[in-house]
């Protein structure tokens, strides 16, 4: 009914331009309500009026049908503003429709503002092809008659309600046709005193209460008639255009990435718009054309029985008048395209500026005045075409009514003659009037139907155009994988070429070869624009490469289902896209089956996302919007919803680049756990060292080739590309540890043969490999083992003579602990935090927290410091190989520091080897330990293996 009302809404407005018209016209105006210019309300006589004197102008409408004809077949199906207002009430948001807010006085009763309406619409059409409609990125061919009959296929399954509905329409359609004749012959009846016979007056040999009561009762079927027909083409439109909308949808949603990137804007439209007025030309539209098209033959022949030579006056008076108003209409239009483009620049401008990251930029850089100024401009020279608009609006509304009113005159001063000479009587001319009227209306109508339905052609084109479309890579191509393909999951690359379809001749990668095994964590680094995100939207099968092959578990990809591909990958990219729902369905989104509640919340766990999930008002059932998270949490959510699908492979793209250093702290401390665990083949595109280095391997991607591969340690050389890469955050990660390099340093000139630590790459790997290690997958991590040596008599290695400040290997704690060379009795906030991050832990933000953070850990320092002073140490090596020793003051020291440890922890993970003095924490063990007892887990320092034996 909403869009019955809209319909009805459109077809009439208040007749403003009859204000101050003769008062023939508005006796004339009464008995022409309800004129064909609002068909639908032509069944009653209490529609609104309608300004006869413009209906004469009508019967030339019909002239103009045929160029209107030409003109839509060429149009452009983007429509025009009332028609986007008809197909939606909330298409007033689209900000790029070509069309303004009409200005003219409403009057759209009449023909002559149909033909104002037909101008206009043809110039929001012209608008939209001069650029400023909503743009669509494919071209559409005219309408052809197959089309035609392809859109009217739509109504197909609402067959039955609309030949029910147009069946209705067609009842109504001929009671309010009847209308005109039965006034003439009422008023007949009343102006003559006797029948012809001179007998009593009849009306078609019945009394005036029976017709009267007959004319009731037709008039109450008519009624009935609209109301049900309106009703069948309602319903039918609405779900006509339901159905379309799903059909839409459901394929648009199936194709590939690179359609959907730059078809986006255009498929929104079809979605809104074009099914809108599919649904509408094919339901009212039709209606409205069978209607006319019934009302101008019934007029016309009636016309021509009642007098002839009065219809052949009419035609004869209104062609010149026409043309004048085609070629003043013509001067209109052009000043219409004029202001529809105007009012395009400024909804872009408007748009453009006052979206939610311009408008941040705008009020960051005070430029509001600037805005203000620019915008003005935009709506200055919209107001003065319009003033222009405005002004020759009036004069032709003014010259049309002139004309109409000119005709009526010349129509009554001629009929009333032919009434005088008793050729034909007053009834027969008010039916004469009456069905001018209609005549007029049935034209405009019929020409309006005929752009209507040239529309929905042009609509329906572009909607079975996304309708028909075919994706690149088809989702039901392909075949499912086997469990030995799955369980393998080995991702190869083999001489890879790809080339985006919309840059053809660009390459981005030219003969890429990579392996990665499963459980694997692979880095992939290069500069920017190297074609890193490319890999991964290959592997995904966004797209296809257009050389060489990529495998997955030994199938060539382009074998296997993509959704089946897909489900064994989860992918994170830079800037994740939450949607409108609650956390929940924004972790489980992607997952079939549905998750339990309890997978959320472990992915979320796993993700590091369920502190802040917990602190949200309703927790996992918070709604949240697309930006209402903080980067660093989105990122999580994202990082939980990928590994809520419990993905074989996970892809991280910059994961962490958009974050602050605590979020990305977070965010890296969740993937390190995952690589730890070692089940999920980790494949992550970073820039970031903090995030490169959790990887086991690093893969350096340049000019489209794979240049460099190996650990962290193996590519962190001088000359190597990665060195060249990430050089500069290497250097700005060592001026953090620069005070531990000095004091190394200086240890090493005391001890000449020293290890090669101290030597730049050395000191690179003391810092950069502890925190790899963190990051190692569990069987690697048990095996290392950490331990602490005690004073005893030892040999000095021969191959490296130490001091137990320097590892013999790198470290990831003591190296550290070192850095605090003041012999203050504490560490400083920053230390700590430095520390904090190297073992994965998370530092307190609370400034009591830090504070008995560092009261606590006084005495861990306190033992370093021992250790650091203790001025001549014995070294020795055992079997296994060279360990440092600390003197018995150390030991002591450690004994004291260790009994104040938790109780457990020194059960559990403190060994104690009383004879050698060696305390010996396994690496994972240390990590558990860490979490309750950071003094165990800052003291150890690695050994190159006697734990072993130990163990
Ligand atoms: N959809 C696309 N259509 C056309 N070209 C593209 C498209 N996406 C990326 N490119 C181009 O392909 C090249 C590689 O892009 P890619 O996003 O893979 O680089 P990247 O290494 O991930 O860059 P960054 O580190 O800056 O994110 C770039 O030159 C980019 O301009």
């Amino acid at each position: 009914m909403m869009q019955l009302h809209r319909s009805l809404a459109r077809k009439w407005t208040p007749p403003s331009a009859c204000r101050g018209c003769i008062a023939v016209e508005a006796e004339l105006t009464d008995v022409g309500r309800a004129a064909g210019g609002n068909s639908s309300n032509t069944s009653s006589l209490f529609s609104p009026p309608k300004p006869l004197y413009s209906e004469p102008m009508s019967l030339f409408a019909g002239q103009r049908i045929l160029a209107r004809w030409n003109s839509s077949k060429a149009a452009d199906p983007i429509p025009s503003k009332s028609d986007a207002a008809k197909a939606s009430p909330d298409s007033k948001s689209q900000p790029d429709s070509p069309v303004k807010p009409s200005t003219a006085p409403a009057s759209s009763s009449g023909i002559f503002a149909k033909v104002r309406d037909a101008l206009l619409k043809s110039a929001s059409k012209a608008a939209s092809r001069n650029g400023t409609g909503s743009g669509s990125e494919e071209t559409v061919a005219p309408p052809t008659y197959p089309d035609m009959k392809r859109l009217f296929s739509l109504a197909g399954p609402e067959r039955k309600t609309l030949v029910f509905g147009l069946c209705l329409l067609l009842v109504s359609a001929s009671i309010s046709l009847l209308v005109p004749f039965a006034i003439g012959k009422v008023i007949d009846f009343f102006t003559s005193s006797q029948d012809e016979k001179g007998g009593e007056k009849t009306i078609f040999g019945l009394g005036f209460k029976s017709v009267a009561a007959l004319m009731v009762f037709v008039f109450a079927t008519g009624a009935a008639a609209r109301a049900g027909s309106s009703i069948m083409l309602n319903l039918a439109g609405v779900r006509i255009v339901q159905a379309i909308r799903q059909r839409c949808f459901g394929n648009a949603v199936k194709q590939e990435v690179e359609w959907a990137d730059k078809s986006h804007g255009d498929v929104i439209s079809r979605l809104s718009v074009d099914t809108s007025i599919v649904g509408d030309a094919v339901t009212y539209e039709l209606g409205d054309g069978l209607r006319a098209g019934l009302t101008v033959l019934f007029s016309g022949t009636t016309m021509f029985l009642i007098s002839p030579a009065l219809t052949l006056l009419m035609m004869a008076v209104v062609p010149p008048a026409a043309i004048g108003a085609v070629f003043y209409g013509r001067y209109l239009r052009d000043l219409t395209n004029k202001v529809q483009e105007a009012v395009g620049q400024m909804t872009r401008t408007a748009e453009e500026r006052l979206n939610s990251q311009a408008f941040r930029t705008v009020t960051a850089f005070n430029a509001q005045r600037s805005e203000q100024r620019r915008f003005d401009e935009k709506v200055n020279s919209i107001a003065k075409l319009e003033t222009k608009e405005t002004y020759a609006t009036g004069f032709f509304y003014a010259g049309t009514g002139f004309v109409g009113n000119c005709s009526i005159l010349v129509l009554l001063t001629y009929g009333g003659t032919l009434v005088s000479r008793g050729v034909i009587t007053v009834g027969d001319l008010t039916s004469l009037l009456m069905y001018t009227a209609y005549l007029g209306g049935g034209l405009a109508n019929l020409t309006s139907f005929f752009a209507s339905l040239m529309k929905g052609v042009g609509a329906g084109a572009r909607v079975f155009q996304l309708v028909d479309r075919e994706s690149e890579i088809k989702l039901d191509q392909g075949r499912d994988l086997t469990e030995a393909e799955k369980r393998s999951a080995r991702i190869e690359f083999k001489n890879v070429h790809f080339e985006y379809p919309s840059r053809p001749g660009v390459k981005v990668l030219d003969g890429v070869d990579l392996t990665i095994e499963r459980g694997e964590s692979v880095a992939l680094v290069g500069g920017s624009g190297v074609g890193k995100s490319s890999v991964h939207s290959l592997l995904l099968r966004y797209y296809d490469p257009t050389h060489g092959s990529i495998t997955y578990g030994g199938a060539p990809i382009t074998d296997i289902l993509p959704a089946a591909l897909r489900d064994q990958l989860a992918v994170v990219t830079q800037d994740p896209i939450l949607f409108a729902g609650t956390v929940f369905d924004n972790i489980a989104y992607g997952s079939d089956p549905t998750p339990s509640r309890q997978q959320v919340e472990e992915a979320a766990k796993m993700a590091n996302c369920w502190e802040f999930i917990e602190q949200l008002p309703k927790g996992l059932d918070t709604e949240i919007g697309a930006r209402q998270l903080s980067g660093g949490q989105r990122q999580r959510v994202a990082i939980a919803r990928a590994l809520c699908r419990r993905p074989k492979v996970l892809l991280l793209d910059e994961a962490t680049s958009a974050l602050d250093a605590a979020s990305e702290h977070l965010v890296n401390q969740s993937i390190s756990e995952i690589i730890r665990k070692g089940d999920i083949t980790v494949w992550i595109v970073a820039h970031r060292l903090s995030t490169i280095r959790s990887a086991q391997r690093i893969v350096v991607l340049k000019g489209g080739k794979i240049v460099e591969s190996g650990s962290f340690e193996a590519l962190d050389k001088p000359g190597s590309a990665f060195r060249q890469l990430i050089g500069s955050q290497i250097e700005r990660d060592d001026e953090g540890a620069s005070e531990v390099v000095e004091d190394v340093e200086q240890q090493q000139r005391e001890i000449p043969s020293s290890v090669s630590a101290a030597s730049p790459s050395g000191r690179r790997s003391l810092h950069t490999s502890a925190r790899q290690r963190q990051s190692n997958s569990g069987e690697k991590a048990r095996d290392e083992q950490l331990h602490f040596v005690s004073s005893g008599p030892a040999s000095i290695s021969s191959s490296s003579c130490r001091h137990p400040a320097i590892p013999s290997k790198p470290t990831w704690s003591v190296t550290s602990l070192l850095s605090s060379a003041s012999e203050d009795e504490g560490f400083t906030t920053a230390q700590l935090a430095h520390l904090h991050k190297l073992c994965a832990l998370e530092m307190p933000t609370d400034p009591e927290e830090v504070q008995k953070l560092k009261d606590e850990m006084r005495e861990t320092k306190r033992l370093i410091d021992v250790v650091r002073r203790t001025p001549k140490l014995d070294l020795r090596e055992d079997e296994e190989g060279t360990v440092g020793l600390v003197d018995g003051r150390v030991r002591d020291e450690m004994r004291h520091e260790y009994e104040e440890m938790d109780q457990e922890v020194e059960r559990q993970e403190v060994k104690i080897d009383e004879e050698e003095g060696t305390r010996i924490l396994s690496t994972d063990e240390a990590l558990k330990g860490a979490k309750r007892t950071r003094r165990g887990f800052f003291v150890v320092e690695k050994g190159a293996g006697g734990a072993k034996e130990e163990e």
